[in-house]
Order: C-alpha cells, then structure tokens, then sequence
C-alpha cells in the first residue's frame, strides 16, 4: 500500500512545486470540485525532532484565516506522513517581481506591503508571531495577491504578544533581528517588524540591506544596523525603513504606527483595515446547499457539519466551493453517487483529526482592502457560456448573507470561468451535429432543442435564417473564414483539454483537438446569431452524450418551461429541474476532459514546449526575442555548462544547482511558447534554497544567454 493512497479518489497529484527543509510541495486537484490545491507533503521519519513544527504549523493555520494567509483546507495524519492541504498561489514568489523588474517602483512595493502589513497585523493581534518572514514565504495567488505561508516556526504567546518575551533562535540569518541573532529574549512582534524592514528593502532597492557570505561577518552587520540608502528612495520610505530597521526594539516602530505612517498611506484615501474578512459563524448558505445535495442531507444538517471545522474533506469541498463561487465561477457540483459512500476512503479521510478552528475575530467587512475590490464591483460576461450559467437556478445565484462578498470578489471573468467555457467547448468539439443558438435569445432555445439528435425531422424547419455557412462570425464579431476556424484564435472560445503546440517549421502555435477538430458551436456561447453546421451522423457512442449536451447545456429554464418539439411533444430534459441539469453537465465537462486527455498522444506532450496565453500576470517569465525554443533550450544549457553547474534536462525543463558558502538552491528553467507575443519565453522557478542566490544565478544566466530577455 502506497502513502499516498489516502488521497486516492479525493485528490489527484501532480508535479512538485516546491520543497523545503520539512518536505516536499506537490500541486494536486481537489476531485470533487475540480479545484487546485498544494498539498505539503511531511514525512514523519524524516522530519524527526522537528515533529513539533508541523503541529505548530497546523494549530496556527486552524487558528489564522485571513485574506493574506494562504489557507488551511484540511489536514491528513496517517502513520508514516503528514499532508497539509493548502490554498494554491498559482502566482509564483513575491521575489519573482524583483528579479523582473530588479527593483519595485515605490508605488509597486507600497501595493505588496500594504498586503504583508494586514497579514502580520492580524497574525500579531491574534497571539502569534510568524518568525520566519522572508521572500520565499510570501507568494502570489493568480490575482496578484500575496498570501503569507509556512507558519513551521511562528509562536504563540499565552497573553498578549507585546509583553511575551522568546527565546529560541531561528529563521533565516539575513532577515533575523539584532536581538535574535545576539540570543537575548525578543519580543516576536518586534523581530516580525524588522524582518519586514528588511523585505520592504529587498523590494524597494533589489537587494538584502546586510549581506555576507561569512556568518560572523553577517551576524556583525546585523548587530551594527548599517545599511545604504540608494539615492532613488523617496524621504518617506528611507524614514519607514530607518524606523523599521532599527537595532533597538524599544525604538522600533511598532506596526501600529506603520499602519499610519505616510509612505504606507500616500494616494490612499483610508488606512489598511487590516481585519479579517472571513467569519466562521456565517455559513454561505448557497454552498451549503449545494454539499447537501451531493451528500443527501439537508440544508440545515449540512451547515451543522461544515460549522464542525474539521478541516476533512468537507472542509476543504466547502472552501473551495466558496472560492469558486467569490470568483465569479459556477459552482455546481458534480452528480452525487448512487451508492452511498462510493468513495473509497471516505472514512479515512473524513477520520482525520478533528481540528476545530478558531476563527473567532471581528469581522469587519469593510476591512476588505481596496486590492480586492473590482473597477466597478461586478462581474461582465463577454462570453455567452455566461448566459447559460446566467439561466442556473435562482436559489444559486440568490444572494446570500455573503452575497456583498461575491460581489466584491467578483472580476471579469475568472480563471474558472474561462476553464469552464474551454471545457464546455471542449465537449461541443466532439463530433455534432447539434446547431447552437445563443441562450440569450429566448426564441432561439426551443430550436435548439428540436435540432438535438433526438429530434428527427426537426432540423430543415428549426434551422436559423442568419446561416452564413462560408463565412461565420466569432464571439467578437470579427468575421472569418469557417476554414480558419478550425484552429484556436485570440478571441475565439478557447479549450484547455485540445493540445496547444508550438510548430516549429511554421513558427507559430496551433492547437490539436484530440477528437476530429470541428469549428465551435459557436451558436450556443456567443451572443451572435445561430449558424450552421453541416448536418453529419453522429457515432453511436456519441449520441447519448450529444443529446445531453444539446438538451442540457443549451435550455434555459424558461425554455424549458415553454419548450415542446416540432411535433408538439415535450423535450425529455425539460422534466429535469435546472440544477440538476447543472449538475448533468458539470460531469459531463469532467468526462469530457478526461477522455481529451486520454485521447491525445503523449509524443505530442511532450515534443513541444508548453504553450502560454497570456504573461499579464506571470512574474516569473521573461521574454526573450528569440522565436526557436530549441535555440533558447541550447543556450541555456551553454550558460549552465560554463557556469560549472550541476544540470538536468528533462524536455524542455532544466534544472540546475549552484552552490555557495550560505547553502545550496535549485532553479528550473523552463522553455515556453508564449501566444501573446509569438516568441519564446523562460519560465523561472526556485525549486529550493535561498531566494537571492536564486535571484543571482537567474540574472546571470538570462543576461548570459544571448537572448534579450526583458
Ligand atoms: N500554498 C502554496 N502554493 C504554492 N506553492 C507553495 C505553497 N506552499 C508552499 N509552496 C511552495 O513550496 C515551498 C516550500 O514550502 P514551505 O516553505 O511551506 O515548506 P517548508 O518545508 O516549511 O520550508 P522551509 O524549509 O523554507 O521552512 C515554498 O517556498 C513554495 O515555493
């Protein structure tokens, strides 16, 4: 028996995205909502003495819940491991900025440590100090929003933070206190002030205020508190930073009044509410709903559980349905299963230790910070997908007690979203024959129902008039050859599940449908018209499943109501109720992207580098102005070689180790297509060891490589 296997049919892991002195972090879905998730990997053995330092960090996660905390989802014990199910920051390091940009615009740092700011002050005003602040702790999620992680060394205090006095020594050298590297007892809140000082430094001038590769050399700088103030600092940052980084703790500013200082309040008509925005007493009624239904319970059963705070399963699946639903995303979930605990290790997982979570604070829900508030506070649909999920029930798009909070976290169109129309695509590239009208014109839906291949006969008399069958237009309206429409275009409903390659003969990017590559229905997802698609009979294993499609995904509960075919009967799918229907059609998204995986060849994986939409807010890629991956591939390996690196090369990955006297780090390079800009990218990622020994080397090496980075 393997020890992953308790997250068999709960969890499904992927590729490891980062490690550290206590264990590996792997990314992984979380199955039942179809979300990401890191999950931080402890092995018991080989953790040893330090065992207390996973249970420091669980009890502080249980206990911490703030915007700017990467979250706690669940917690696993088993016999020989630990797994820490945590939000994923998809974003990459904070650092990452810096090696870009080489140092942060004031205005760029002040956005960032604003962030940092109301994590630590809530962290401080609940008892406990973090200890080990430091670039590699402080993450990015795709919104550009810093998460704090790795609580393994915080320490809580019994009264208040301000009169408990410490004494272990720890955290890394190079951001650790005078008071703490001299082994005197320190107060936490102070020390967490000065690692700050040292952060906000690194941002604002691109380098650490006290460095050495000698220890002793280090410590002595440290204790001294002689830094160099570049001359591009502005009076109010070099006065934050002087109080911030001042030897004497008693001196030291205190956080209360860097929340008040100029520098952190410039252009910002309100001080940083630095609350909690989460409240464990308010259960998001909507979500509860919607586990009630899968787990056959009711409303109010199901809200007893999730307020249980177990940090199980549960747990996680109503988070992340929370989060899906903050974003703007649909959040249905899948069919429930026909036999009652179907799953294989239910028990198990929901077995693990009950943690209950003390989120008691003031919430404050104003203390949401401007950061993750929309322009205009709501959510825009460009694509017509939007009106399908528009057409869900009214119990699910009802406002709840945390509606106000949807709306503020509402965006354009989330990454969700944008999966969930690839997806939906994805199924409607399948062999069809279904002609797609737009649910936004309510006429149109009863068409759409009699042109499903349950209907026969019905498709000359339902066909729309507006038939273009040489030219069709797009969502945006652009109007081009049906020919070109095979292929995947900036603009056009995109599909995660086809293969997007790189060719290298042509220069460009093309995506491979795994299934016979059909133009989308694009009827059915954009506000245009409905079009015509050239009638072909559909395989018998097809059928069933178009037939859902078109009658699940395309009715509206208002056509529905009023639909009936041609020949005067009703459609089947109008007796089912529309959140079943949401439902149907969340497992069939599901299905669909499974079998597209399964369908497309592994030679085409892996032969090209991987494809990148959009860098808007990818730290970690650089642009080269190179359009041949393998060139780009070989040159880096020419700057490792001559940098008498340790590397590996694995497709388009490299992976080199440097070693200096402060320690070791691994970087992975990786060689990318980006679409945007049609040129080839480098994708950095610090696999481990010290963020500025990972700055270091990426810059030498994307300056060595003859490649015009920016
Ligand atoms: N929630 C997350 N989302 C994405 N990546 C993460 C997440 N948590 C951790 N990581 C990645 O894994 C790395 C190691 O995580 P973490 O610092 O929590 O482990 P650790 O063993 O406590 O490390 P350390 O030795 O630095 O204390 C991080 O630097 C980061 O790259």
């Amino acid at each position: 028996m393997s020890s992953y296997d308790v997250l068999r049919g709960y969890y499904a892991l992927h590729e490891e995205i980062g490690a550290g002195g206590f264990g590996k972090v792997k990314l992984a879905t979380h199955l039942l909502t179809d979300q990401k998730v890191a999950i931080k990997i402890i092995d018991k053995k080989a953790i040893g003495r330090d065992l207390p330092r996973v249970k420091t960090e669980i009890d502080a996660l249980r206990s911490l819940s703030h915007q700017y905390i990467s979250r706690l989802y669940q917690y696993i014990e088993t016999e020989e491991k630990y797994f820490i199910i945590l939000e994923y920051c998809s974003g990459g390091e904070m650092f990452d900025y810096i090696i870009r940009k080489r140092r942060l615009e004031e205005s760029e740092a002040r956005h960032f440590f604003r962030q940092l700011l109301s994590a630590m002050a809530y962290i401080h005003s609940q008892g406990y100090a973090h200890r080990d602040l430091k670039p590699e702790n402080l993450l990015l999620t795709e919104e550009v929003h810093l998460k704090v992680i790795d609580f393994g060394l915080c320490a809580k205090a019994a009264g208040r933070l301000e009169t408990h006095h410490l004494e272990t020594l720890c955290g890394s050298p190079a951001y650790a206190a005078p008071e703490l590297i001299q082994g005197q007892l320190y107060k936490g809140n102070e020390a967490d002030v000065w690692s700050m000082g040292v952060l906000l430094y690194a941002l604002l001038c691109g380098q650490l205020p006290f460095e050495d590769d000698n220890m002793q050399l280090l410590y002595r700088k440290i204790a001294k508190g002689n830094y160099e103030e570049p001359k591009e600092l502005t009076q109010q940052s070099r006065d934050l930073l002087r109080g911030m980084l001042q030897t004497n703790p008693k001196e030291r500013i205190t956080i209360q009044e860097i929340l008040q200082h100029p520098w952190v309040n410039h252009k910002h008509s309100h001080q940083i509410k630095w609350n909690t925005i989460y409240d464990k007493n308010v259960i998001d009624e909507d979500v509860a709903r919607e586990m009630a239904f899968y787990h056959k319970m009711s409303l109010a059963q199901m809200i007893e559980k999730v307020k249980e705070w177990r940090f199980d399963y549960m747990t996680a699946t109503y988070f992340l349905l929370l989060q899906k639903k903050r974003q703007g995303a649909h959040y249905a979930l899948p069919m429930p299963p026909r036999v009652a605990g179907a799953s294989t290790n239910e028990s198990n997982v929901l077995a693990s230790p009950t943690i209950h979570a003390s989120l008691d604070n003031h919430l404050d829900r104003s203390g949401l910070e401007e950061e993750f508030e929309t322009s205009d506070g709501t959510s825009t649909s460009s694509g017509s997908v939007e009106h399908i999920l528009r057409d869900l029930p009214k119990a699910t798009r009802r406002a709840s007690a945390n509606e106000h909070d949807r709306v503020r976290f509402a965006k354009p169109r989330s990454p969700d979203r944008e999966k969930q129309i690839s997806y939906l695509n994805a199924v409607l590239n399948m062999e069809s024959h279904i002609t797609g009208i737009s649910p936004k014109n309510p006429k149109n839906h009863q068409r759409l129902l009699f042109d499903s291949p349950a209907v026969s006969g019905a498709q000359t008399t339902c066909k729309s008039a507006n038939n273009t069958p040489a030219r069709q237009k797009t969502r945006d309206g652009e109007v081009v050859p049906e020919k070109e429409n095979r292929y995947y275009r900036p603009g056009a409903a995109s599909v995660r599940g086809p293969l997007k390659v790189y060719a290298e003969d042509t220069g460009t990017c093309r995506t491979i449908y795994a299934t016979p590559c059909r133009p989308p229905l694009r009827g059915l997802f954009s506000p245009q018209k409905a079009e015509a698609v050239p009638r072909q009979r559909a395989r018998s294993s097809d059928r069933g499943t178009q037939k859902t499609v078109a009658s699940v995904a395309v009715g509206s509960p208002a056509s529905i109501g009023s639909g009936s075919n041609c020949d005067g009967r009703t459609p089947r799918s109008s007796t089912k109720t529309p959140r079943l229907r949401q439902r149907v059609f969340t497992s069939l998204e599901r299905k669909a992207e499974r079998m597209i995986n399964l369908l497309t060849p592994r030679k085409m994986k892996t032969d090209s580098p991987q494809v990148i939409r959009s860098t808007k807010n990818m730290v970690n890629v650089s642009v080269t102005s190179s359009s041949s991956p393998k060139r780009v591939r070989q040159e880096l390996v020419n700057v490792f070689e001559q940098q008498n690196m340790s590397f590996e090369l694995k497709g388009w990955k490299i992976s080199g180790q440097k070693k200096d006297a402060t320690g070791s780090m691994t970087v992975e390079l990786e060689v990318v297509f980006l679409e945007n800009c049609n040129t080839v990218g480098i994708k950095r990622k610090r696999l481990n060891g010290d963020a500025f020994l990972y700055k270091k080397v990426c810059e030498k090496v994307l300056q060595m490589a003859d490649l015009k980075t920016t």
